[in-house]
């Protein structure tokens, strides 16, 4: 039976969640969440290393368990659920995308920085030849004007995706930011749109609404806000929301609160919530996965990790660039001066 829905939410936490976890998702947390979540009616669940497919390595963390493994356990106990990976061209190759798609993934959302949509088409190419669904995942897309989006996610369009996700990875955008950019890339494109928050400045709900008020049908969110710095939009709360609104997402609100409270609240060591540190990612528009890595580099270095965070805001840092936080905290260290405000 085919489930009517107005928005179609995909689940990120077993992906986006995994940064907050340190990468250290286990075969058994993973098969209960994505058993749980397709029972609820989820549509979509996203499965894979936080940097997604290939990610695991020094740079980014290393997973305690394969993510091929984790993507299997996953597939095994959806009935109906399809399973999404994300894949950053360069981190993720060709060989994960195939290996992803031979063991039952059914989505690809291939995601660059925001400027940098031309690495995506042979990604999406072989996604399609694999018949998956694809997704063009523009990330930091707060840090270019409505324009500038625009032409980047034109080009996610030209290369064939379904659909195009602006993506807030700094969970710095204001809810006018989207709708402004939201409008803008409905008007100017035929495919779906998405929208991808994060709640480092407590906005990832209003950001989603904003979003799905200009016109975007496909909006991610993370059971209890198990992703990256503050975490997603959280589903539970999302499902409650658009049933106020009138707005169909087929996912049952009950069993999506229930698996939040005994299935994934265990998983966390400390609950999600925005902490001084987290509101600074927010604050000054760094990458919600660089979290952790700052706090490690602050406690080596003996500094604030907020003095780090600012200073990578300020440089502009994106993602790739993890070993840059090391550098960064090793200059306050050396002249706390030199990168004071
Ligand atoms: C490093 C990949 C990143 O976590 C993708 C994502 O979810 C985002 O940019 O918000
Ligand atoms: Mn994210």
């Amino acid at each position: 039976m085919t489930i009517n829905r107005d928005i179609v939410i995909t689940e990120v936490a077993l992906r986006d969640g995994s940064h907050a976890i340190g990468h250290q998702y286990t075969i058994e947390q993973v098969t209960a969440v994505a058993k749980a979540l397709d029972e609820a009616n989820v549509p979509y669940i996203e499965v894979a290393h936080g940097d997604g497919l290939g990610g695991s390595s020094q740079q980014y963390g290393v997973s305690l368990t394969d993510e091929m493994e984790l993507i299997e356990a996953a597939v095994s106990v959806c009935k109906k659920a399809k399973i999404a990976v994300l894949l950053l061209p360069g981190i993720g190759t060709m060989k994960e995308l195939r290996q992803a798609a031979s063991i039952g993934a059914k989505m690809a959302r291939i995601a660059t920085h925001v400027t940098e949509a031309d690495v995506a088409p042979q990604h999406i190419n072989l996604a399609k030849e694999l018949g998956m669904e694809t997704v063009g995942f523009l990330m930091m897309s707060h840090m270019v004007p409505t324009k500038k989006l625009v032409e980047q996610a034109k080009l996610m369009e030209k290369y064939g995706a379904d659909t195009v996700y602006v993506v807030d990875s700094a969970g710095a955008f204001l809810p006018h930011e989207v709708r402004e950019r939201i409008e803008a890339l409905r008007q100017a494109l035929d495919v779906n749109i998405g929208f991808h928050g994060h709640n480092n400045l407590s906005l990832a709900m209003a950001n989603s609404l904003a979003a799905i008020e200009a016109g975007a049908t496909k909006i991610d969110g993370s059971v209890r806000c198990l992703g990256a710095g503050a975490g997603n939009t959280q589903t539970e709360v999302l499902v409650a929301v658009l049933e106020r609104l009138g707005l169909k997402s087929g996912i049952d609100l009950y069993k999506m609160m229930d698996l939040a409270e005994t299935i994934v609240a265990p998983i966390l060591k400390t609950p999600q919530e925005i902490t001084r540190n987290s509101l600074v990612l927010g604050y000054a528009g760094v990458y919600s996965s660089f979290l952790l890595h700052s706090q490690r580099a602050a406690e080596r270095f003996n500094v604030d990790s907020r003095d780090i965070l600012i200073e990578l805001g300020k440089r502009k840092v994106i993602g790739g660039q993890e070993d840059m936080i090391l550098d960064v905290a090793a200059q306050i260290a050396e002249n706390p001066i030199s990168v004071k405000k």
